[in-house]
């Protein structure tokens, strides 16, 4: 397969300028996250390609490598090294402006704020969103959707105490549930899934499930399966040809194995959304309090519907957009916390004398316990951090056309603020590539905030879970950690942190482990 990538200094090369900082031909290969680099005849290994920098900036790299296992290649930090933070690279014959760096991310994100809210693709879910819900809609629409979204989840109890006590009462099943596994061996990914939608499950459509429903259990996977599918080398294939040759992308996608499983997941989860809307409207008393996000939806759709532009399919694939979201994300985020807690035992001891010492074993955990516990805090953040679950970030287009650090760039160009490069930035996280939870902590062992700690990213798209998901994150492991002692079948030596897939999302290795009580 004959990449066709091209790496470039920023769009000016593009129009004809020559950037100064930049070769007249790019004459090295290298990866980005997913995106391979190359001379556009020359294909070379996806993984582990030379990349010859001038001396200085070879030596940067090297010293940004540091010793320890990371979970990704950081090629963008080899790019950045050679082009600076900001630079192009083509997708087949899509340029995309590159991000790399706290810097300039910030840069970008927050000081031209209005100017890099518009939303790029992702090509494998194109079609099926057609740039409807709150992830891929832009202009009006999506300013009505994302204000709608935030108020009614906001009114629902997110960020509140009662939604809070939602989460502990969702911990407390998920306790019992593990409880019931005896201490035998397993894979924790699908129970930690079906705890964590079960949260969202309860803001979308007022209820939760049963773990052993079987319906519930497809979603869940489904959810997990359309992570895993749009991160896969099929899916950045599907990138590479997003562009003006997308009628090859359309080959590619409807020939494919990945391709129907991404549209079965897809499906699995319309379907079960469809079918909530439909017995919520069977139900709907408009002049009765709301009860979820449907029903308010519901509502506001027969009144602001012209108004706002946004209709039936806008807010039946934003209710798809939080399920996948409140599922997928915080359950992969929680395995890999459970994975390091594997591979590191002290660590683990470390967490549960914390907890033991500020909470006991009795007293379920809350929010407010945060600031005593500052060490199992910051391993909470080194997680997300060493993670990088969206290396790439959530692609963004320019709402208009804007000067950005020297460069004229036009309306609608994409452009990928690549997380991973901030999170693992030497400027701001010194060893960037081991895994110490320390670093969040001051001299007095007080928990010390880093401002390019953004795996939620910033600006008017950041994260609209932000909250829910950092709040189910302490409360689930917390919860757990309290009652139950990790333990893996083997050797932590023999426990590999790579991620199983490394594309869109850094998706966790599987691996399996007892919960035994403690
Ligand atoms: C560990 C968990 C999570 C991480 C790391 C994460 C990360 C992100 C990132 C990087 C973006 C893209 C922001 C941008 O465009 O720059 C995003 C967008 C979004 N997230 Fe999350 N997220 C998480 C959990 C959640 C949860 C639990 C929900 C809701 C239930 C959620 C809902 C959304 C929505 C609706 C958007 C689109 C916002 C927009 O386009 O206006 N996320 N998330």
């Amino acid at each position: 397969m004959a990449c066709r990538c091209q790496a470039g200094p920023p769009w000016e090369e593009v129009a004809g300028v020559q950037s100064p900082s930049a070769p007249a031909r790019p004459g090295w290969g290298a990866s980005v996250g997913c995106l391979e680099v190359t001379e556009p005849w020359d294909l070379r290994p996806w993984k582990g390609t030379r990349v010859q920098t001038p001396a200085g900036a070879q030596e940067k790299t090297e010293a940004r490598r540091g010793t320890g296992t990371c979970p990704e290649s950081h090629g963008e930090l080899q790019l950045s090294a050679r082009y600076g933070p900001v630079f192009t690279v083509y997708l087949g014959s899509r340029p995309v402006v590159i991000l790399s760096g706290y810097e300039a991310v910030k840069e970008a994100l927050v000081d031209q704020a209005e100017a890099f809210s518009g939303r790029g693709k992702v090509a494998t879910l194109e079609k099926t969103f057609n740039q409807h819900g709150i992830f891929f809609a832009n202009g009006d629409r999506w300013k009505y959707l994302r204000k709608f979204t935030t108020l009614s989840l906001r009114n629902l109890g997110m960020g509140k105490k009662e939604g809070e006590e939602q989460i502990q009462e969702e911990a407390h099943c998920l306790v019992e549930a593990l409880q019931n596994t005896q201490g035998s061996l397993l894979d924790p990914s699908l129970l930690l899934s079906q705890a964590v939608s079960n949260v969202t499950c309860i803001l979308l459509f007022g209820s939760r499930f049963d773990y052993e429903d079987e319906k519930f259990r497809a979603v869940v996977l489904a959810a997990a399966g359309t992570l895993k599918e749009i991160s896969t080398s099929w899916g950045q294939l599907c990138e590479m040809f997003s562009g003006p040759l997308y009628y090859l992308s359309d080959i590619l996608r409807y020939l494919s194995a990945p391709h129907s499983r991404l549209t079965d997941h897809l499906s699995t989860l319309a379907t079960f959304v469809s079918g909530q809307i439909q017995q919520h409207q069977e139900k709907l008393e408009p002049q009765a309090p709301v009860r979820d996000f449907v029903d308010d939806f519901l509502v506001k759709m027969g009144q602001e519907e012209k108004a706002s532009g946004s209709g039936h399919t806008d807010f039946l694939l934003t209710t798809v957009n939080l399920l996948f979201a409140g599922t997928a994300t915080v359950s992969a985020t929680l395995k890999y916390a459970f994975l390091l807690l594997l591979k590191y035992p002290e660590v683990q001891d470390r967490i549960q004398e914390e907890l033991s010492r500020e909470l006991g074993r009795e007293r379920a955990p809350s929010l407010e316990d945060r600031g005593r516990l500052p060490y199992t805090d910051a391993f909470l953040h080194e997680v997300q951090r060493f993670l990088a679950l969206l290396p790439m970030g959530v692609p963004r287009a320019l709402t208009k056309p804007t000067s950005f650090r020297g460069y004229d760039l036009p309306q609608g160009i994409e452009v990928f603020p690549l997380l991973g490069s901030v999170l693992h930035d030497p400027e701001f996280f010194e060893r960037p590539e081991e895994f110490d939870p320390s670093r969040f902590l001051d001299a007095d062992g007080r928990f010390k905030k880093n401002e390019a700690f953004l795996p939620f990213s910033l600006g008017k798209r950041i994260c609209l879970g932000e909250g829910l998901a950092r709040t189910e994150l302490f409360l689930f492991f917390t919860t757990i950690l309290q009652n139950f002692s990790l333990e893996s079948p083997s050797p932590p030596g023999a426990l590999s942190l790579r991620p199983a897939i490394s594309g869109f999302a850094n998706i966790p290795p599987t691996f399996q482990l007892r919960f035994r009580p403690r």
